[in-house]
């Protein structure tokens, strides 16, 4: 063939001829023949027809001859005088009888031919060349030549060695078999060599060409002769999947009804030369040199004692158990061999005894009875924990080495990372690919593993590894329960402000996060990917870890059912504005009003802080300032609480009041964290139109649940993986820095109702938290005249000690009257709009219009 193409190469088609020289040049009519045979060679390469024409006749030969020389070995005994008869010229019926062998006496000629006539036992490589060479031009014609090559040397010198060997032990250990176990040219060769150098040269020559084999082929070798100590470690062995040589892998595939059903499909595999997507490549001539060498146990893992320690309630101190695998396969350079396996710790958990105990009375502590709600409201879901499946781990690491092996990207596996739903993959690129490369490559390890959704984080931060993300076949539930009675939540609720526990993260510990440090928070997420149990979870978290006292929720919830739920706990959690009936809001004109309350509630509290002194610069400080006792309640002082505003379904906002949602967002966004006020909205279209640049700049912090596409990913995550992610609870947590997957907590509606009830049974703080009274621009000027309908009943009273002390102070009403700051800021709004006091400038009193108490009484009366 190659002599052809040199001889075609001479005149190459398409270059005209000289002119006048035509006849000079023609071509020979040999080169026309070799020309056209190379075509016609070529068109049926491409067609696939050539090859598998070849190599079903060498499987028909193979096959033959295996039954032959297999049947010959016990048979062809006595078949020795009817094969010499017939080398001799005579005929079979001469002798008197028939071949033993199942193929007759051809077949029992053929047999002596190749095994005592040629290699003796060697013979069995040249036949294991025939049929990779068969199985090859079949199922797989594109591999590089040089392939064929590789094989045809390796299987030669074994044909060698063996032959010789075999001749060399027969020779010394002689008996009156049939079998030359060398067979002649075996024979031969050991003879020449022998006289030459003698027994103990020729033990040389055998040995050192061995080891040079075995050096030259498997990098094992290589590295136990670079690296000879070996450590002894314990070893269990598991069975594998999925790996091995040739043929396991294609019985392997037939077993899972993969073949590949017609032509086109069969061609779709072969596009590239390596690119079997759906299966893992036929090993290289490499591979299939280690897969010969192999131990039969098929790997080894090691188990370091920590992963026997028993499980005690400190578990999740202890060092996370790890397991190693030794190495599998040769896509994996030498100088790496083993893989750990890690799985997460055990969920370490803590009694809820002391829940239940009276806490501590302190300054602002009112409700002295109430207790936080106990853990065993909510269910456990986590039957069984988070099992590591060798087999699945191993089938997926050798499917994603492989996948990027049939696109020239060589890895080497070192750390496999179990999570609830998820498995890390953590591999090393060869030197010189590109890591944005293997970025790229989502899709097609996706495909190849027939996973719902791949993440590769490529490269890991800070780590020198690419991390691939794999959803684990049989995800696990992680329940509210096991976050909330964690240890880990357990400390991290005395250090945090607003402690969020909001699900676990990829090595299954709790994810904890303090709303205050966000502080506020986007979600979004397409329809039932998990948004609304996520919102619960955030909600039970911080009722989990706040007193009525501490806490209060403005829920909005164009649904009308996500958070009616909540509704009972009105007395104790909630706040609205004055005039509403009902602590949800689930009309989306209310929306714009209660915003703009909160945006008034932080300037008061703004105002509140500014009074408190030098030392207080947010609510925290101020709360510690109360607590302490340096605030004290009779100055009007006591314990702010937090306000977390809720919006379940921001888009349903935007759409129907938008722009006037956006500003008051936008300034409490900006503003309200150092006023105690905090905000979480989620939204089921992750649109440009719904999270605008305003909101996107002024929420940092963000959770993305599953969404459809790559341009919502981005919108959210500023960067894509939302999109691969597999829904369920399965999320992105994004806080500027780096992103961290975690499995969202589950928990159902019959927990979120059990812990409302115990919440509502409870004494409580009388009512919803009022937020200050919100009156739009326009309306501003009439409603500031005074509505004796508004008219609170301490108002006259409260206008008397103004006028008498001539103090137009807020603190200075909540201190004499012992009332809540709120009610005593709408009463100087009040007096205001009687023209009873001016107007609020800065942090200073108002200035009283009315100096004796006489030009007072009158107004009341005309006020009354
Ligand atoms: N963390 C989780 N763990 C296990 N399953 C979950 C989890 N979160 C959600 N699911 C499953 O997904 C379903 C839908 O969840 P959910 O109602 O929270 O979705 P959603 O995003 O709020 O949808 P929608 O926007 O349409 O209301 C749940 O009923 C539950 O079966």
């Amino acid at each position: 063939m190659a002599k052809t193409s040199g001889k075609t190469s001479s005149n190459p088609r398409g270059r005209r001829p000289a002119a006048g020289g035509a006849k000079r040049n023609a071509p020979s009519p040999l080169t026309t023949l070799f020309g056209g045979l190379k075509d016609l060679m070529k068109v049926n390469f491409d067609n696939r027809r050539i090859p598998t024409l070849i190599g079903l006749v060498l499987a028909a030969c193979s096959l033959f001859a295996c039954l032959a020389l297999i049947t010959f070995l016990f048979s062809g005994g006595s078949d020795q005088s009817l094969i010499y008869a017939a080398r001799d010229g005579e005929a079979a019926a001469e002798l008197g009888r028939e071949a033993k062998n199942i193929l007759g006496l051809p077949g029992a000629r053929l047999a002596d031919y190749l095994f005592n006539q040629l290699f003796g036992w060697g013979i069995v490589f040249a036949l294991s060349y025939v049929v990779y060479l068969f199985a090859h031009l079949i199922w797989r014609p594109r591999i590089a030549p040089y392939r064929y090559i590789t094989n045809f040397l390796i299987n030669g010198f074994l044909l060698l060695w063996v032959s010789v060997a075999a001749a060399g032990l027969q020779s010394l250990f002689p008996s009156d078999s049939f079998l030359r176990w060398g067979g002649l040219r075996g024979e031969e060769l050991f003879t020449y060599i022998y006289r030459g150098i003698g027994i103990a040269g020729l033990l040389g020559v055998l040995a050192f060409t061995l080891l040079i084999f075995a050096v030259t082929c498997s990098s094992r070798v290589l590295s136990a002769i670079q690296n000879p100590k070996v450590p002894k470690v314990p070893h269990v062995s598991v069975p594998r999947p999925q790996v091995g040589g040739f043929f396991s892998r294609l019985f392997s595939r037939k077993k899972k009804g993969e073949e590949p059903q017609s032509e086109e499909e069969d061609e779709s595999y072969s596009q590239d030369e390596d690119a079997w997507r759906d299966e893992p490549p036929m090993p290289t001539d490499d591979e299939d040199m280690d897969v010969q060498e192999e131990d039969p146990t098929p790997y080894v893992v090691h188990t370091p004692p920590t992963t026997t320690t028993a499980t005690t309630a400190h578990t999740a101190e202890a060092a996370p158990s790890a397991t190693s695998f030794s190495r599998t396969t040769t896509s994996e350079p030498s100088d790496v061999p083993e893989m750990i396996v890690e799985e997460a710790p055990k969920d370490d958990l803590v009694e809820d005894g002391d829940r239940t105990a009276p806490e501590p009375l302190a300054p602002g502590i009112q409700l002295a009875l109430y207790r936080k709600p106990t853990i065993d409201l909510l269910r456990d879901y986590e039957q069984g924990g988070t099992g590591i499946d060798m087999e699945e781990i191993e089938y997926n690491k050798q499917k994603i080495i492989d996948t990027l092996a049939s696109f020239k990207m060589n890895v080497t596996p070192c750390k496999a990372t179990v999570g609830p739903t998820v498995t890390l993959y953590e591999v090393i690129p060869e030197s010189g690919i590109k890591v944005s490369r293997i970025k790229t490559m989502e899709d097609d390890i996706a495909m190849s593993l027939k996973s719902e959704g791949v993440r590769i984080i490529a490269p890991m931060p800070g780590l020198g590894t690419i991390g691939i993300e794999v959803p684990n076949s049989t995800p696990q539930t992680v329940s509210m329960r096991s976050i909330l009675a964690s240890r880990k939540y357990r400390e991290q609720q005395e250090k945090m402000e607003l402690p969020i526990g909001i699900g676990k993260t990829i090595t299954n510990e709790p994810f904890i996060f303090d709303l205050t440090k966000m502080p506020h928070l986007l979600i979004a997420g397409a329809t039932g990917q998990g948004k609304s149990v996520g919102l619960n979870a955030l909600i039970t978290s911080l009722l989990y870890s706040k007193r009525p006292e501490e806490l209060k929720f403005v829920m909005v919830d164009p649904k009308m059912l996500e958070f009616s739920i909540y509704e009972e706990i009105e007395r104790h959690f909630l706040a609205k504005l004055p005039d509403a009936e009902r602590a949800i809001i689930t009309d989306m004109t209310k929306v714009v009003a209660t915003l703009n309350s909160l945006c008034i509630e932080m300037d008061n509290r703004y105002r509140l802080l500014q009074t408190a002194g030098r030392a207080v610069r947010n609510i925290r400080e101020y709360n510690e300032q109360v607590r302490s006792g340096a605030l004290k309640r009779i100055d009007g002082h006591e314990i702010l609480p937090y306000i977390v505003l809720i919006v379940d379904e921001f888009a349903d906002l935007m759409m129907t009041v938008g722009k006037e949602v956006e500003q008051p967002i936008a300034r409490l966004a900006q503003k309200a964290r150092a006023a105690g006020i905090h905000m979480v909205i989620a939204t089921q279209r992750p649109s440009t139109d719904v999270i605008t640049g305003l909101i996107k700049a002024n929420f940092p912090a963000r959770i993305a649940f599953k969404v459809f596409s790559m341009v919502d990913s981005r919108t959210v995550l500023d960067s894509p993986g939302a999109n691969q992610l597999i829904g369920r609870g399965d999320m992105l947590f994004y806080q500027g820095k780096d992103m961290i997957r975690v499995q969202c907590a589950f928990m159902d509606t019959p927990e979120t109702e059990a812990i409302v009830e115990y919440i509502a049974q409870q004494e409580s703080t009388g009512s919803a938290y009022e937020l200050p009274e919100y009156i739009p621009e326009g309306e501003e000027n009439g409603a500031k005249g005074f509505n004796p309908n508004e008219k609170d009943s301490l108002f006259d009273e409260v206008a008397r000690m103004v006028v008498q002390t001539q103090v137009g102070s807020t603190s200075n009403i909540q201190r004499k009257f012992n009332i809540g700051y709120n009610r005593a800021g709408r009463l100087m709004d009040q007096l205001e709009g009687a023209g009873i006091v001016g107007v609020q400038e800065g942090s200073k009193p108002r200035e009283v219009y009315i100096k004796d108490q006489a030009t007072l009484e009158q107004l009341l009366q005309k006020l009354s």
